[in-house]
């Protein structure tokens, strides 16, 4: 089996995130504190998402890396393999996403003197003290919505990225940095606006059970914003989303295509 593609897949990961981070945290006071723990889960997370989809399309075209720009592969089979680098990415990626949730949603960092103590520490502390109240499982709230949220999405995001590269490119050739840049970002845009109405949802999911449960569902959790907040609250966060989006992803395709066209 390929591993480049691992290995690329969790380098160019940890360059977009360190640009991504600034958004990602914008409600807290520091804007690039607390980079090691989402350093750690994008080398897990973006390695098996383009190592998996790279492997899926090996499965379905019996072709590699350098062999698809002289062969491009179907749209079809870009969607099922990005779909499946997806849905596997998700279960590494609950998890860690669940304890980024968690700590972002906790206000009391920029705590007064005389206001409570911030239920979780750090990301250890937070895994710990979900693994004792809540279970091993209580450590994949959320996971389902997740699992929604990013299969389809990531099919999406490989076709836009593919496509929008073949379209820029003479037949043969590889897509040039510019090329490589838009294409990634839009990519990430066009992933992100169809993941958005999930996203909430899975947010919502994870931050469940903390006090008492609400949602006996992602159905339930639909449902309940819905009628409560009205069909607004699928776009919650959609412009901070593409705009994190672009600039993320930008660099993490063009990253990922060097270090591979370098290692041959
Ligand atoms: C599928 N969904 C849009 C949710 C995620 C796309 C992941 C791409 C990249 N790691 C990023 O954080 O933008």
């Amino acid at each position: 089996m390929p591993v480049e593609e691992f290995v690329a897949g969790w380098i160019s990961g940890a360059v977009g995130l360190v640009l991504g981070h600034p958004f990602d945290t914008v409600k807290l006071l520091g804007f690039f504190k607390g980079m090691s723990f989402p350093i750690a889960s994008i080398a897990v997370v973006n390695s098996v998402l383009f190592g998996v989809y790279s492997n899926a399309l090996l499965l379905l075209t019996a072709t590699s890396h350098q062999e698809r720009r002289a062969q491009p592969p179907s749209y079809m089979h870009i969607f099922l393999a990005g779909c499946t680098g997806g849905f596997l990415q998700a279960y590494f990626l609950a998890p860690f996403d669940l304890i980024k949730v968690r700590l972002q949603n906790q206000t009391e960092p920029r705590a007064q003197p005389g206001s409570p103590q911030p239920r979780y520490h750090g990301p250890m502390h937070c895994a710990a003290s979900i693994f004792q109240e809540e279970g091993p499982r209580g450590l994949f709230r959320g996971a389902w919505a997740l699992t929604l949220r990013d299969t389809p999405t990531l099919g999406i995001y490989f076709i836009t990225y593919e496509g929008l590269c073949h379209q820029y490119t003479p037949e043969g050739q590889n897509p040039s940095s510019a090329t490589v840049l838009v294409a990634g970002g839009f990519a990430g845009i066009a992933s992100w606006v169809t993941a958005t109405p999930l996203d909430v949802i899975k947010s919502r999911m994870q931050m469940d059970g903390l006090r008492r449960k609400v949602y006996r569902g992602v159905l339930d959790c639909m449902v309940s914003s819905v009628r409560q907040e009205g069909l607004g609250v699928f776009f919650r966060g959609l412009t901070i989303n593409s705009a994190r989006a672009f600039p993320v992803n930008a660099v993490t395709f063009l990253s990922y295509e060097y270090l591979l066209r370098w290692w041959g």
